[in-house]
């Protein structure tokens, strides 16, 4: 049976710290789908991730789950994953496993120590002798033990290889695909969201970008490469990112923008990766850009990203 309400609806979240300044964050995770947060370092990722856990207190917004505003009973229904586990470095895994029966009133054993094998991960180890990508299979293994309906995770594939990263993709496909769960993801490795991620929610200098369909975003952009010095002014223009070394260029353009009669004979262009509108959007800074579209603080609808410079 499909939810009606939305596992997770955040809207007009602000917060500064010094610089940093996070205005109107907002974005809405249906049952069902995969989002994937992205954003380059220090755009805000963790520090939405926090004020959605509890961890920080925004100074205005606020944050729905399961339709509700947080309280202490919906932390069995949220699965976490962040960058450092709670857990004692001097546990064996049993004592995780041990502790986690204690918090989780729907915590399954069995569930744990078969996800535990599955990951290869030795329950007599101890939570400090982990690897990196050890500990995040762990902390995965937990969140997936105690039937929880949302799960938050905060980078959980970096230090994870190619491989583990793909089954932990299928895990989470897997985990939505009766339409009554969601996973909210950030990450800095977009080819695992061109992969398994349904929805994307664009942060950059604490603001959100965009935040709706994959597919979507996918569609807007196209990227464009060539010699620089046969780009027009009012091409130029059109560009989003330009990036220019060794005397070529690339950048992205709206698709709706694409001209090909404007285009030089040296340039090509191609469908736009995740990675290149992120890359492209993020060196579009702030700073030196107009400001962009981004989502109204009440609309739960996908946002434009505009072209800019
Ligand atoms: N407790 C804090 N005190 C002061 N500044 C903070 C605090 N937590 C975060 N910040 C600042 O807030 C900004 C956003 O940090 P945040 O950790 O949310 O970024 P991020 O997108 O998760 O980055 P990364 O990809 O590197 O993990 C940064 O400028 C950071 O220095």
């Amino acid at each position: 049976m499909v939810e009606a309400t939305a596992a997770l609806k955040v809207q007009g979240l602000a917060k500064t710290y010094g610089q940093f300044h996070m205005q109107d964050v907002s974005f809405e995770l249906n049952f069902g789908r995969i989002m994937g947060f992205v954003g380059r370092n220090g755009a805000g990722k963790t520090t939405t991730i926090k004020m959605i856990l509890g961890i920080v207190f925004p100074q205005a917004g606020s944050i729905e789950l399961f339709g509700k505003p947080y309280s202490p009973d919906v932390v069995g229904k949220i699965g976490v994953v962040m960058d450092s586990p709670y857990y004692s470095g001097e546990w064996k895994l049993t004592e995780v496993e041990s502790a986690c029966k204690h918090v989780y009133d729907n915590w399954d054993s069995a569930a744990f120590y078969a996800r535990l094998n599955e990951f290869g991960l030795d329950k007599n180890k101890k939570v400090k002798e982990l690897s990196r990508g050890m500990s995040v299979k762990l902390q995965i293994a937990a969140a997936l033990s105690h039937d929880a309906q949302l799960l938050i995770m905060d980078e959980p594939t970096s230090g994870i290889d190619p491989l583990a990263r793909d089954d932990i993709g299928e895990m989470l496909e897997d985990f939505v695909s009766d339409g009554n769960h969601a996973v909210f993801y950030s990450t800095h490795i977009t080819t695992d969201l061109e992969k398994t991620a349904d929805d994307i929610t664009f942060i950059r200098d604490g603001e959100i970008l965009y935040t709706g369909t994959k597919a979507e975003l996918l569609t807007k952009y196209m990227t464009v490469e060539g010699e620089a010095a046969q780009v027009s002014e009012q091409l130029k223009a059109q560009l989003v990112g330009w990036h220019e070394h060794a005397g070529r260029f690339d950048a992205l353009i709206a698709r709706e923008a694409l001209d090909y009669q404007q285009l030089p004979d040296s340039c090509t262009s191609h469908p736009a990766s995740l990675d290149d509108i992120v890359v492209s959007f993020s060196r579009a800074t702030r700073k030196t850009t107009a400001p962009t579209a981004s989502l109204a603080a009440s609309s739960a609808t996908p946002s434009t990203l505009s072209p800019e410079k």
